[in-house]
C-alpha cells in the first residue's frame, strides 16, 4: 500500500483540526471540546492501486514561540514524510509560534539524515481578513528564510485551497522518492466497509501509475490511543464526536 504521512502542526486555536478534517471529509467543523494528538487516514483506489493518506493533527500545548522542544513533541518529526505548519492570519503570536516550529523542523533536518523533508507555511482563516495582523508579505518572507512551501488557506470556505496543500506535499514525497505520482482530486464515496488499519511509523511508496480518474475513495480516522478504525460516513453526519473531539459541521 503506497502510504504518505503528513503531520500538521502550529499553534492552538490555529486551525489545525479544521484544515485536517476539511482535507477529510470537505467539511468545516466547529470544534469544541479539548484537542488530544490523533492520526486520521484517508485512502483511495487508483487504477488498481492504494494510496493512502496519514493525517498527524498534532497537539502540543506547551509548545510556545521558542525553539525549545521534547522528544515526545518532537515524535511527528519522526513520523511524517512531510509537514504542514499552520498559523492564524489574525494572531501575530501564532505567527510566531510557527516560526518555532519551522526552527525546530530545519534544526531536525539538518541533524537528522533527511535534509530534505517537504513542509509548507500556512496562513489559515482567510475568510477573517478584516481581523488579519499577519501579512500576506510576512507569510512569504518566512517561507523564503526556510525555503518552504507558503499558501493561505480558509478552512471555513473553499476546499480547493486546503487540498492542493495536501496535494503539493504528498507529490513532494513521492518525488523524494522518486515516484511517478499524479495526485487527483480525492473524491469521497459511500463509505465502504469498516476497516482497521494500523499507524503507519514510516513510508514505503510503491510505483503508482499515472491516472485519469480515482475509483472509489473511503476516509476513516485512527486514533493513536487505540488500535481502532473508525469509518466516517460521511451522509449520516452533521454533528459527529470522533473519539475525545467533537465537531460541528457546517455545509
Ligand atoms: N473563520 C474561520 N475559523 C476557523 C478556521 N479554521 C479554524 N477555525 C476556527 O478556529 C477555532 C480553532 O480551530 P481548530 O481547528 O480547533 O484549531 P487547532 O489548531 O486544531 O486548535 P487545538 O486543537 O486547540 O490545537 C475553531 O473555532 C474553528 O472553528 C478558518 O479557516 N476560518
Amino acid at each position: 500500500m503506497t502510504s504518505y504521512s503528513v503531520a500538521v502542526v502550529g499553534a492552538l486555536g490555529s486551525g489545525k483540526s479544521a484544515l485536517t478534517v476539511k482535507y477529510i471529509t470537505r467539511r468545516f467543523i466547529m470544534e469544541y471540546d479539548p484537542t488530544l494528538e490523533d492520526v486520521y487516514s484517508k485512502t483511495e483506489s487508483v487504477e488498481g492501486h492504494d494510496l493512502t493518506v496519514n493525517l498527524m493533527d498534532t497537539y502540543h500545548p506547551h509548545m510556545v514561540s521558542t525553539t525549545t522542544s521534547n522528544s515526545s513533541s518532537e515524535d511527528y518529526l519522526r513520523w511524517a514524510g512531510a509537514i504542514i505548519v499552520v498559523y492564524s492570519i489574525t494572531s501575530r503570536s501564532s505567527f510566531a509560534v510557527a516560526k518555532s516550529y519551522l526552527e525546530l523542523i530545519s534544526q531536525f533536518a539538518r541533524e537528522s539524515s533527511r535534509p530534505d523533508i517537504p513542509v509548507a507555511l500556512v496562513g489559515n482563516k482567510v475568510d477573517l481578513e478584516r481581523y488579519r495582523t499577519v501579512s500576506r508579505h510576512a507569510g512569504q518572507e518566512l517561507a523564503a528564510e526556510y525555503d518552504c512551501h507558503f499558501y493561505e488557506t480558509s478552512a471555513a470556505e473553499d476546499y480547493g485551497s486546503v487540498e492542493v496543500v495536501f496535494h503539493e506535499l504528498i507529490k513532494d514525497i513521492a518525488r523524494l522518492t522518486d515516484q511517478n505520482v499524479v495526485i487527483q482530486p480525492l473524491y469521497i464515496s459511500e463509505p465502504a466497509t469498516q476497516t482497521t488499519v494500523s499507524n503507519s511509523n514510516g513510508n514505503s511508496h510503491a510505483p503508482l501509475k499515472r491516472t485519469k480518474s480515482p475509483k472509489s475513495a473511503d476516509y476513516f480516522r485512527v486514533s493513536s490511543k487505540k488500535d481502532e478504525a473508525k469509518v466516517l460516513p460521511r451522509r449520516q453526519v452533521s454533528t459527529f464526536k470522533l473519539f475525545n473531539k467533537s465537531f460541528k459541521i457546517f455545509n
